[in-house]
This record gives C-alpha cells, structure tokens and sequence, in this order.
C-alpha cells in the first residue's frame, strides 16, 4: 500500500493499462457484487480481474442463497491474479468469513499493490446478511488499517462502531473521524440512507479535512448495486493514477449519472432492480426502431439534404425528408451545413422519427456527436473528415458509416477503417460542393474497380444522368446520391419520383 498522504501513482506505472483487482461475491442477478464490479470498471475503462469469495443465489427480492467459496481456493485465485497481472488496486467487497479477510491480508502483504479499497459489505440492499459481526473484529484489527479507502454506508458504519447512532451529517463527519482513527487513510461515510434530506451527502475524511460530497438525491427503484460501483468506480479512478479526492468525485458523479440514465430499466419484479453501468439499455429496450444491418441496396436512390436549398423553396428539412421518402428514396443522409448544433439535434430526431416509420435509414454528414446524441443510424465522413476508424470507435459495430472517395488507395483505406460503402465523386461537375474536383464516370468505374465496399455515386446526378452513370456496369455500384436535383426544385416529391423511375429502368444496382 501506499504512504499515508500520497496517492497518486509513479511515474512508470501510469503507462500500463489500469488494473483492479475485486475481491467479491457474485450476485446471480447481476446488479451488484463481482458483477457490478466488472461492469463498473468496464464503464470506467479499466481492467478488471475477479476473485469470487461466495456464491450467492440473488434476484430483485432478495438473496434465497450464500456458498462460501473456500478459503484456500480464494487464496489460490488471489495468487493466481496478483503473482502474474500488475494490479493496481485492489477492491474489496463481500468477505464472508474470519478465513477469508486474514488469507486476503496475508496475500496483500506477500504481493503489496499500489491502493486497496475497501467496501465493507455486511448486509445486502435487502436487508440479507452477507457478513456476520463474527468478522468485525478481524476487519478492524486486520483489513482496516492497510485501506487507502473506506466506503460504509451508514448501516455499515454504525456496525462498524459498535452500533453508534447515525441520523445527522455532524453523525457522519463523527463516524468518519472515529473510522479514520482505525487506520484507513481515508473514509467515505455514505449518507444515501439518511432520512430527511434531499440530497444525497457522503462525508469524505482524509485525516485532515472533511469534504462534503452533495448532489440531488435520484428517486429510482434501480439501485440494487450503488455501494459495489461506486467503490469500483473509485478503484478504476485511483488505478488510472487521480487522487483520492478526484476519485470519490467522478466516481460519485458517475454512479448519478448511471442511476438517473436507469430509471426506467424494467429487470425483475422485487422491490430493487439493477442499473446499467454502460448507459446502453435503454436505447435498444425502449426505442420502437432497432437498427437493421446496413443493406448496400439501400444506396439505391440516395437523397442528400441542403438546407439552404430547402430554405430557398419555403420548406423545412423535415418537409424536405418527407417528401424525398414519398417520392421513393431509399436512405437519407442530412447534410446541414450552416444549422446550428442545437436546431440540427431537433431537425434530426425528427426526421429520424419519420425515417424509421417508413424503415428509411438515416445518416448525418460530417457530425459524428449529432449522430451519437440522436442515435441516427450512421454518418458520412470525407477525407477532412473525422477518420472513419475513429467514427467506428465511436459509433460501434452496428452503426453505418460511409466514406467519401476520389481515388483506389481512399477505397482501400475506407475498407480498412471499417466503413460500410464508400461515396465517390464528383461524378460530373457541381454547383452544391464549392472547389469539389470532378472524377468523371472513368473516375468512378477506376473506384469501384478497386473498392471492396458498396459504392454509391454523386456530384451533378439527376434525371438526365443517373442512368449513363448506373450504365458504367460495376457490380458495386448500388445508386446515385443527389442534393441539387431533387432539393433545389419546386418538388422535391416529383423530382425524387421521376429520378426513381429512371433508376429501376436501368434495372442495375437495385438488388
Ligand atoms: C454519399 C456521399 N458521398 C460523398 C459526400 C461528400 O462528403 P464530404 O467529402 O465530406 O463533403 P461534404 O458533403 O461534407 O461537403 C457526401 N456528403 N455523401
Ligand atoms: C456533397 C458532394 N460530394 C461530392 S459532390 C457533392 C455535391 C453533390 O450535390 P449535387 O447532387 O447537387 O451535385
Ligand atoms: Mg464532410
């Protein structure tokens, strides 16, 4: 463990991939212990190894069933980990017995690690005893006073001071006090059970200085697991090498931020349900649209907004999408220019709305924080773009992403990268892109040739022309993408109609 006082990490050790070991039970539900652990350090970005202390049989009701793991084997997986993977943390939470706390603190002192955080998990959220007050004297003596961190509830604190009363904040900071003098460097007296407050306040004691750690309290039902993911959060934070302090904080900030996005998870039917760490659930159980894989014949008739065009006609690009989808387009990509982030947001959600009733995909040029915050399908970048590679980070594997190309070696990195279809152009000469260099149909043809991806043409395609383009006969070529000739007319129904039928009559690419 580290000196008292200092608690960031070295130099050298910061490079490594942050590394925390929980030593826990696992929770059958899923919503706390080992689980939860895992979760929390994968929401947090860093490693997490696992030592399992007790199998326990839990849901939303309660625990029906604890199986002590023994303590030799929890010796041999503390080994096992800590002999061979640079931990830097470890994080412990149900201890179920007098055996299994002194092989913890025999193995941490053979295989010292940079912090240990210490949750003293004794009694689940529901009331079951995970820890009886057989082990308190050895928590006390033993694991206490080699704890960087300290995080009771005031449940757990009061047990752990021998039934102390604790219903005021001034309790709190006195528990923390009378806490810190049995050698943990620091305590975190969590006050999410005090009664009459609005706020949830945790009292943080180093020693030398309280902090009082305020925020509003989040009424939800999905808090089965707060205790076990704020105190991973805080060892994901101290393993990335943040001080104490800047730990507690975005560790509380976080596990808020977890409990406010999950308050309408529906998982079982007891009185406490699990949250999601990741921030992901909701979007795929609440959204009436799931994203379909990306079809390249949906590049058929591409339609590419432009606001100014829109502007120019009286119509706003929700009318605009309507009427292109009417008319027969088959994936909309918004190319908003000049919109402000906030006024695209809203245009977005709403033509995204509309899209999905119609199974229209919809894509966002350019802006990939547009695209993540509306949850539209994909996006489309070019080459000043963000890089598709990191698109793709971004976005995730289901997410559509299309890459502008002029040349074999872009088509080739668009492949690479991760992209679904490329965009190649300007096929013939444009007014809609200033200083676009125009690639010809030989241009394209050379693209497609060497594309691996779907490619869908663009840059002056309209009536007149889309058919000598699709005409050009590379398999790869799914459509044609058009801002001027559907947008900057009168009709944007009309236009998109007529392009539409000019498309099958070429009977190539619809498939
Ligand atoms: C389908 C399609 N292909 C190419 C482009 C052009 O993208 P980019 O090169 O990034 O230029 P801007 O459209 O951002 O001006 C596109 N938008 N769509
Ligand atoms: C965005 C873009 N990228 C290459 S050409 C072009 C403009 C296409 O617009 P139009 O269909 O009006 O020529
Ligand atoms: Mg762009």
């Amino acid at each position: 463990m580290q000196e008292k006082g200092g608690s960031t990490l070295s130099d050298d050790s910061r490079t490594k991939t942050p590394h925390v070991l929980t030593v826990a039970g696992s929770d059958s539900g899923a919503g706390a212990g080992i689980q939860a652990d895992l979760k929390a350090c994968a929401a947090r970005r860093v490693y997490c190894s696992t030592v399992i202390t007790a199998l326990t049989a839990q849901n939303t009701v309660g625990v029906q069933g604890v199986s002590n793991v023994p303590e030799d084997f929890v010796a041999q997986q503390l080994k096992s980990v800590l002999s061979d993977m640079q931990v830097d943390v470890v994080k412990t939470g149900m201890l179920p017995s007098v055996g299994i706390v002194k092989t913890l603190c025999k193995t941490l002192r053979e295989f010292p690690v940079h912090a240990l955080v210490v949750d003293p998990v004794m009694v689940s959220t529901s009331g079951d005893v995970l820890a009886g007050p057989s082990i308190l004297s050895t928590f006390l003596e033993e694991l206490l006073p080699m704890a960087d961190i300290i995080t009771p509830n005031l449940k757990e604190a009061s047990a752990l001071l021998n039934g102390m009363q604790l219903e005021t904040v001034d309790d709190m900071r006195s528990a923390a006090r009378l806490l810190h003098n049995m050698g943990p460097k620091n305590v975190l007296v969590k006050g999410g059970d005090l009664p009459d407050s609005s706020d949830a306040v945790d009292i943080l004691y180093n020693g030398h200085n309280f902090y009082e750690l305020r925020s509003p309290r989040i009424r939800t039902r999905n808090s089965h697991g707060t205790g076990c993911s704020l105190a991973s959060s805080i060892a994901a934070e101290v393993a990335k090498g943040y001080p104490m302090l800047s730990a507690v904080k975005v560790a509380k900030r976080f596990v808020e931020t977890a409990l406010d996005y999950s308050k309408e998870i529906d998982i079982g039917n007891g009185p406490q349900g699990p949250f999601d760490h990741l921030l992901r659930l909701k979007s795929h159980s609440q959204a009436c649209h799931r994203q379909q894989p990306f079809d390249p014949s949906d590049l058929f008739l591409y339609a590419v907004t432009d606001s100014r065009m829109n502007k120019r006609w009286g119509r706003s690009i929700i009318d605009a999408v309507k009427a292109a989808i009417d008319g027969g387009a088959t994936i909309i990509q918004l190319r908003e220019k000049d919109a402000e982030t906030k006024d695209f947001m809203e245009s977005a959600k709403a033509c995204l709305r509309i899209c999905h009733l119609h199974g229209v995909p919809l894509l966002i040029n350019d802006r990939v924080d547009v695209a993540i915050a509306c949850d539209a399908d994909g996006v489309h970048v070019g080459q000043s773009d963000m890089p598709a590679r990191v698109a793709r980070t971004l976005l995730g594997p289901e997410k559509i992403i299309g890459v502008s190309c002029k040349t074999p070696e872009q088509a080739e990195q668009a492949w690479v990268d991760g992209a679904d279809y490329i965009g190649c152009g300007g096929v013939y000469p444009t007014n809609t892109k200033e200083n676009n260099i125009t690639v010809g149909l030989n241009g394209l043809k050379t693209v497609c040739m060497a594309s691996k991806l779907p490619v869908v043409a663009i840059g002056g395609i309209g009536v007149s022309n889309a058919r000598a383009v699709m005409e050009i006969c590379a398999s790869n070529l799914k459509g044609v993408a058009v801002v001027s000739a559907l947008f900057d007319r009168e009709c944007v129904q009309t236009e998109t109609r007529k392009l539409h039928e000019v498309l099958l009559g070429s009977n190539i690419g619809s498939t």
